[in-house]
């Protein structure tokens, strides 16, 4: 049996995680769980998986849960978050949504555990610091992210291949068809409907400026050791595409499949074998029967650019965009904002942004928390 740790199992990937480790009976034991908020769903996950160690974001829910729960030890906040990640366990399934995640995922490393990353954020803002640990530790980092885990599985048996690029599929979003004109008046409730995947808010309002794909260009660029110009962005409407390798002889793989977050859970935390997911099988005479690719018009998708740009810069600057967007996206979510304020904001904070060569682990929270400053006085 695989002992599993799961930061962040209340919410989208967590909750799709939990599915899979069902429908794969006597494979899984959970060792830790943690939540945020909610509370009352996070009781239903202690009362049914029975963790060793669960941790709540606040103090006071930990000690309200630990009273209903003897025999499961509660601890809270980012401390708690840290003692989750290094406890006992042979997998560490990151679901945790921005850059809290990184320094769980760097004391889960050192502590030898394998990792399953859905926390792109992570690698966005720590991505040397995270890959030296993983070589240094040993450890496996397996992509949970679909494009990433599509990637990943087109280079197994190629790892030494050359390769011509990396072709990184995105949907689009709600505004594809949009002309850059209308963005201004672009409301949370428009931003949240995406056409393909159910998400997380933040991840959503990603997928609708472009920025998942930005983000997404640099985790790529960490986990499979390639640079901006190596990767192409396409959009692929239907996200039956997950994304694909072209090698040196023009030979392109891609893995494809119905738009369903448990198939690349499943293939991290089965690694190396396959699991058994339940749902629907891909349709090719339906929704896979038409499949298409365009480029993105770069007038509307101004995130893309901007992580591009940070990428391209590289050091400490993907810390600033990272950050910068973290900020900016909630308070779009809270109406303080505009949708195109969103991509203003991170350019001004690009533009004054100082750049540090090689950030060390405490400098880049530095660089993050002032960043959030800056740009949270900026919006006011
Ligand atoms: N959802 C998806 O399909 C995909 C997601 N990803 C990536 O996976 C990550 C998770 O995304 P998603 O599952 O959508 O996000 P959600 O918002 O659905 O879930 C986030 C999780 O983090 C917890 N959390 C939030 N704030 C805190 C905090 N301050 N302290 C501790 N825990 C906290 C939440 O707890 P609670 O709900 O209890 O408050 C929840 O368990 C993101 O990095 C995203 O980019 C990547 C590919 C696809
Ligand atoms: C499911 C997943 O991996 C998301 O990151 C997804 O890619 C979001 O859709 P977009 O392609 O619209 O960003
Ligand atoms: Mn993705």
């Amino acid at each position: 049996m695989k002992k599993v740790t799961i930061l962040g199992s209340t919410g989208s990937i967590g909750t799709q995680a939990l599915s899979v480790i069902d429908d794969n009976p006597g494979l899984f034991q959970i060792e830790a769980l943690t939540c945020g908020r909610n509370t009352e769903l996070f009781r239903r996950q202690i009362e049914r998986y029975k963790p060793r160690l669960a941790c709540c974001e606040r103090r006071e829910d930990a000690a309200e849960l630990a009273w209903e729960f003897p025999g499961v030890s509660f601890v809270s906040g980012a401390e708690g978050l840290e003692e989750a990640a290094v406890s006992d366990c042979d997998i560490l399934l990151n679901a945790l949504m921005g850059m809290r995640g990184l320094v769980p995922t760097y004391r889960a490393i050192i502590a030898g555990h394998d990792i399953a990353l859905a926390n792109k954020e992570t690698l966005v803002a720590g991505g040397a610091v995270i890959m030296n640990a993983v070589e240094e530790n040993g450890v496996a980092m397996l992509p949970v992210d679909s494009e990433h885990s599509a990637i990943f599985q087109c280079l197994e048996g190629n790892r030494d291949k050359k390769i011509r690029r990396i072709l990184l599929t995105a949907s689009g979003g709600p505004f594809r068809d949009w002309p850059a004109e209308k963005l201004a008046d672009v409301t949370p409730e428009m931003a949240l409907q995406h056409p393909n995947w159910s998400m997380g808010r933040k991840i959503t309002i990603d997928s609708a400026t472009m920025m998942n794909k930005g983000l997404e260009m640099i985790e790529a660029m960490w986990l499979f050791g390639v640079g901006t110009d190596d990767i192409q962005v396409l959009i692929h409407p239907q996200s039956v595409v997950h994304s694909g390798v072209e090698f040196a002889d023009r030979s392109v793989l891609t893995q494809m499949g119905v738009p369903d977050m448990k198939i690349p859970i499943s293939v991290a935390l089965g690694y190396p074998d396959r699991l058994e997911t339940k749902g629907e099988a891909l349709d090719f005479f339906g929704a896979a029967s038409e499949l298409t690719f365009r480029r993105p018009n770069p007038r509307v998708f101004r995130c893309l650019d901007l992580a591009v740009r940070a990428a391209r810069a590289g050091g400490s600057c993907p810390v600033v965009l990272n950050a910068a967007n973290e900020v900016l996206v909630q308070a779009f979510l809270d109406r303080r904002i505009r949708f195109t304020d969103i991509a203003d904001g991170i350019e001004r904070m690009l533009d004054r942004h100082e750049r540090v060569e090689e950030p060390e682990l405490e400098e880049i929270l530095e660089i993050d928390g002032e960043t959030r400053r800056e740009t949270e006085s900026s919006i006011c």
